[in-house]
């Protein structure tokens, strides 16, 4: 089996299943879900992209071949461009702006999830670094696709929904699982993989799952 498909495997597919039935993944396509939680999501993904984009410059410093490098460093340019417009376009159709975004700041999921990349990618192996941030391409891209099945009455969700459905995004994950599959590891540092993986697939659920809830600082 590829490595990235032992990562499925153990981390991945279990916790997917729980994130195609939950509550906001449903709401996206069958027109339940309020704005409000999607307001949530939104404003959060911001603060979200922002380390993301930081830790694949970390991927992309220890990257041990030039591709990678240039690649990792590529998405991490991307993953501001996608703060800026798709995140600019959905936040004023919701009525929102940038100020309400700072005004809003980093609520606890998403300050721990951005905690961990940032913390496995600054101090882990490189291989460590690619295991904590494939879940964020690649559960995306599957939730993407799906709901582009399912389809969606609502033209703000179907505006997500198509740029992480599209092929173009499907083109960049592939990139990233060829990486990981050409990843040399060792046994511990396999075992370390698995566990980031794992974990960041969790954060993946917790991510829509406070949005759904709103959950908020208890003081
Ligand atoms: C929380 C989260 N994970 C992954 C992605 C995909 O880039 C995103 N935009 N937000």
């Amino acid at each position: 089996m590829t490595f990235s498909g032992e990562l499925w495997a153990r981390g991945g597919a279990g916790v997917y299943d729980e994130i195609v039935r939950h509550p906001f993944i449903t709401g996206l396509t069958d027109g339940t879900l309020d704005h409000d939680a999607f307001r949530y999501f939104i404003v959060q993904d911001s603060h979200y992209l922002r380390a993301y984009s930081r830790a694949l410059s970390l991927v992309a410093a220890r990257a041990t071949d030039e591709d990678a490098v240039s690649m990792f460093a590529l998405h991490a340019a991307n993953a501001i461009a996608v703060e800026r417009e798709l995140h600019s376009s959905l936040l004023g159709s919701l009525g929102l702006t940038t100020a309400d975004v700072e005004a809003t700041g980093s609520k606890p999921t998403t300050t721990a999830y951005m905690s961990y990349l940032t913390a496995v990618c600054a101090t882990g192996t490189y291989a460590e670094a690619v295991a904590a941030v494939l879940p964020c391409y690649w559960i995306y891209r599957d939730v993407g696709r799906e709901l582009l099945k399912r389809s969606s009455p609502d033209p703000v969700y179907r505006e997500w929904i198509e740029t992480y459905g599209s092929d173009e995004f499907d083109a960049v994950v592939e990139s990233v699982l060829a990486v990981t599959d050409a990843l040399d590891v060792g046994a511990s540092e396999r075992e370390r993989c698995h566990q980031h993986f794992a974990t960041t697939c969790r954060y993946e659920w917790m991510f829509w799952d406070a949005a759904y809830t709103k959950l908020d600082w208890p003081v």
